[in-house]
């Protein structure tokens, strides 16, 4: 597990690890840097022909640290500061007077010469607004460096990248590889900001949790290695039961993938048995494709009493993908929803209904907390809010605490980065693993079948949920490697799910 900071978090620990704890700043500098230098050397980078851009702020204070460093390795260094010297912090300044006592000098003006490498310690966290002028033409002066075949390496954060949100303040470096101190920063996984991040290295240089006075980050991501910890643990005595029963409304006329989809990753993720409830027509087709599952099938529309024998059996319910919204589906979704029994997880055409019927969003926020998870794509987020783009483009994340609370539950966000909330809980959770091969038909209906796979089997709604996620981005990343992101599907990312939970988790 690794937090994910924003600026002023950052701020808060760098500042309690000065004054309370008593390491001076210019030791957590001399680190930072020292850091970079590690960097580079484990990936085998020395530069002989360097350009350091450096601000007034501290982060310009690391790139002349940085600068001395490589020097003292033997590379050619050149340095140009920007900004207005009267706004320079005292490390920074503390820097320069290191480097002029040791014979180094400041270009008064850029110089255009090649160089293999740019340090780029223009802005970090402290940007505050848009860059324009002479910041922005360094910018690009940067990147042309870079185009033209320079290494480009960021400290902190790629200067012009807003810590915070991921967004780009005017311009910013297209970094090779940026790092960071201490933690990561919102904006390295947000886009974004992540694509101009490039490679990201985190590395520590002293400033530790006992600086998290008022309380942890707002937000984490998990890593492979969390994995042996977070699966749910096998228990070698058990029987298909032990593993969980799930139920699964899901699937119409038009739409049997779905019931495949989403069933074969409830299985796959380690659930004992999956009943599936769909329309008789989705019938021989998934007795041949998916001969593992249980079916109920109805003609018109269900009858409420078998619901109910099903409803009775199971211990999660999955609802909603490819459902429709015609056809019994509201009466279906209301039936499901009172019975408060067992968590439940709502997606695609079922959350489609919760927007569109006011009395069954009522019914959702009644379950409690605890019992319920939604999976909506941004798409479905609006609907269920009533809002549009603007406001999702504004703060997302906003949003998603607001659905969290109104209807108490477990909201997984799906988006290029899917983030997890719930309500009565402060900290988010930030998902790193997938790629862009995932936007591909019947994904979401894989992501809906997993967390409900890992709830049967104990797993409590949000760590379910943030788990699923995370694992649901692994499975796209192995079926990236070798199907390739253009030509992956759904069903290539859920063959891969078993390979990836054996592979890094406990059995
Ligand atoms: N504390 C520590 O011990 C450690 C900190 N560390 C390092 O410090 C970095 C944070 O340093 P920082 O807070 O000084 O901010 P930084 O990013 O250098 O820039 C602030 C300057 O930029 C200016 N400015 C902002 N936006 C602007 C714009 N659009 N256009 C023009 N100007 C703009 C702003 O001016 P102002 O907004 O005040 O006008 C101010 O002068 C952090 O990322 C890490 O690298 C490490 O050494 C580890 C130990
Ligand atoms: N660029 C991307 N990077 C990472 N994950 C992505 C990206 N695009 C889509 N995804 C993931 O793929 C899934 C798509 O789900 P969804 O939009 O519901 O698809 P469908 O409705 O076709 O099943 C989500 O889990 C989403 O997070
Ligand atoms: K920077």
């Amino acid at each position: 597990m690794r937090y994910i900071l924003k600026a002023y978090e950052m701020k808060m620990y760098d500042g309690d690890t000065i004054e309370r704890i008593g390491i001076p700043s210019m030791v957590l500098m001399e680190r930072a840097a020292l850091s970079v230098i590690e960097s580079l050397s484990e990936r085998n980078l020395m530069p002989q022909k360097v350009l350091v851009v450096a601000g007034m702020g501290n982060n310009g204070g690391d790139g002349l640290a940085v600068g001395r460093l490589l020097a003292e390795k033997g590379a050619e260094v050149a340095f140009y500061m920007a900004g207005n010297p009267d706004k320079m912090t005292e490390e920074t300044r503390r820097q320069l007077f290191i480097l002029k006592n040791l014979g180094f000098s400041i270009q008064s003006k850029l110089e255009l010469a090649e160089y293999d490498m740019v340090v780029d310690a223009l802005f970090g966290i402290g940007l505050s607004r848009n860059v324009e002028g002479e910041y922005l033409t360094l910018i690009r002066e940067m990147n042309r460096l870079g185009k033209k075949g320079a290494f480009l390496l960021s400290l902190d954060i790629p200067s012009g990248v807003c810590a915070d949100t991921g967004r780009i303040l005017g311009e910013a470096v297209q970094a090779n590889l940026t790092v960071t101190f201490a933690y990561a920063k919102r904006g390295h996984f947000l886009y974004p900001g992540r694509e101009y991040t490039g490679k990201l290295m985190v590395k520590d240089i002293g400033i530790t949790e006992s600086s998290f006075l008022k309380g942890r980050p707002g937000a984490f991501c998990y890593e492979k290695e969390d994995l042996h910890r977070l699966l749910p643990k096998r228990k070698p005595w058990g029987n298909k039961g032990t593993f969980g029963k799930v139920l699964l409304v899901a699937g119409s006329y038009d739409m049997c993938g779905a019931c495949v989809l989403c069933g074969k990753s409830i299985l796959r993720a380690g659930a004992g048995m999956v009943k599936i409830i769909t329309p008789s027509c989705n019938r021989i087709i998934l007795q041949e494709t998916f001969p593992e599952a249980m079916l109920y099938t109805f003609e018109d529309k269900p009858h409420m009493e078998k619901v109910k024998n099903s409803l009775d059996w199971a211990d999660v319910v999955v609802a909603g993908p490819g459902i429709g919204m015609g056809n019994g589906t509201k009466e279906l979704m209301e039936y499901l929803l009172k019975d408060k029994r067992c968590p439940m997880v709502i997606d695609a055409d079922g959350l489609n209904l919760l927007a569109a019927h006011q009395d069954l969003f009522e019914l959702a926020a009644e379950r409690g907390e605890g019992k319920l998870v939604i999976t909506p794509h941004p798409g479905e987020l609006l609907r269920l809010m009533k809002m549009d783009m603007e406001v999702y483009k504004e703060d997302r994340e906003k949003l998603i605490f607001t659905l969290a609370k109104g209807l108490h539950c477990v909201v997984a966000a799906k988006d290029a980065v899917t983030l997890v909330a719930e309500n009565g809980r402060e900290e988010i959770y930030m998902n790193t693993s997938g790629n862009d091969g995932m936007a591909t038909a019947g994904s979401g209906d894989a992501l809906a079948g997993i967390i409900g796979g890992l709830l049967a089997q104990g797993m409590d709604c949000f760590f379910g949920a943030c788990l699923g996620v995370y694992l649901h981005g692994l499975a796209g990343e192995e079926a990236a490697g070798k199907k390739g992101r253009y030509g992956m599907t759904a069903l290539d990312l859920v063959k891969e799910l078993p390979f990836v939970m054996t592979f890094y988790g406990p059995n």
